[in-house]
């Protein structure tokens, strides 16, 4: 049996978590954090990791980047992992965990759909042929109107996947409309759109000269991402201390 906290548990995804838990045999939530009380939840629920005394084997982290050093803090003051999948962490605060992955494990990834780890390789495949052969390389990335960080952590590690095949010699352009320049080769372009409730959309464009290649990951539900979450938590307890990512999981 896993016993796992939940924070972030009365947000969007923290709901859909528990609800998946609970059907789940295997694993169950003992507690709870969220700063928002608005709900009533089958555990105890804490305001932050300071109220909380919950004994468990693993830490999901759906919430905001804020207050991470706390929750590291209990972490590590547990000996336990933490799969962190919220997104929009800074470059200090993305440092801070990879410190605090020499004592505890993390399971880190900002998609944890099984389909993005997939589209991931195909991506890097895709542009070891296809940017010396000249073509552009943009990301577009669709998501609800409630999601306040852009662009999406997701489409950051598209770009930090396609780089790494570029001996990282590519740059990041999120906005043109300063610039009255054409594009320039080395140049990955990243676009965000927000709107309804459009789960998580991803499409990697390859644009050569009359021609086009798209290879794009849509996630229909919520469900994706909760799924492959609750696999992780069963999957890092007993890990020695470090960062894993869903490939590791999934080999
Ligand atoms: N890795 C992945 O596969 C996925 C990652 N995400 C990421 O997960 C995060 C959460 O997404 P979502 O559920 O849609 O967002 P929500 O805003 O719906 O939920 C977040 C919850 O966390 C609460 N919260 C905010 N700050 C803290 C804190 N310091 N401690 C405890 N709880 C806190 C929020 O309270 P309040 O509303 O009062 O601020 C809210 O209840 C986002 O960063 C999102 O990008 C989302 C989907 C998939
Ligand atoms: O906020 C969301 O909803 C999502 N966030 C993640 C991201 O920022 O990449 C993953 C997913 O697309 C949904």
């Amino acid at each position: 049996m896993t016993n796992i906290i939940l924070r972030g548990c009365n947000g969007k995804m923290g709901q859909v978590i528990a609800d998946i838990v609970e059907a789940d045999d295997d694993a169950v939530i003992v507690a709870g954090i969220d700063v928002s009380q608005n709900r009533v939840a089958k555990f105890p629920v804490y305001q932050s990791f300071q109220k909380c005394n919950v004994k468990a084997d693993v830490i999901i982290d759906f919430s905001a980047p804020v207050n991470v050093e706390e929750m590291l803090d209990f972490a590590k003051s547990q000996g336990i992992g933490i799969v962190l999948c919220t997104t929009g962490l800074s470059k200090e605060q993305l440092a801070i965990i990879d410190e605090a992955s020499r004592e505890i494990p993390i399971f880190r990834s900002a998609n944890m759909s099984m389909g993005i780890n997939l589209i991931t390789k195909l991506v890097q495949e895709a542009t070891y042929i296809l940017a010396d052969a000249g073509y552009d390389i943009e990301i577009v990335e669709r998501h609800h109107n409630k999601k306040v960080d852009a662009p999406s952590g997701t489409a950051l590690a598209l770009a930090d996947a396609i780089n790494q095949v570029l001996n990282n010699e590519y740059e990041y352009k999120f906005d043109r409309s300063a610039d009255r320049v054409a594009r320039s080769k080395k140049e990955i372009g990243i676009s965000a759109v927000r709107g309804g409730t459009i789960v998580g959309e991803h499409e990697v464009i390859f644009a050569g000269t009359d021609e086009v290649i798209e290879i794009k990951h849509t996630a229909y539900s919520k469900a994706v991402f909760a799924k492959g979450a609750v696999q992780a938590a069963k999957f890092l307890p007993g890990k020695p201390a470090g960062m894993y990512r869903m490939s590791d999981m999934m080999d």
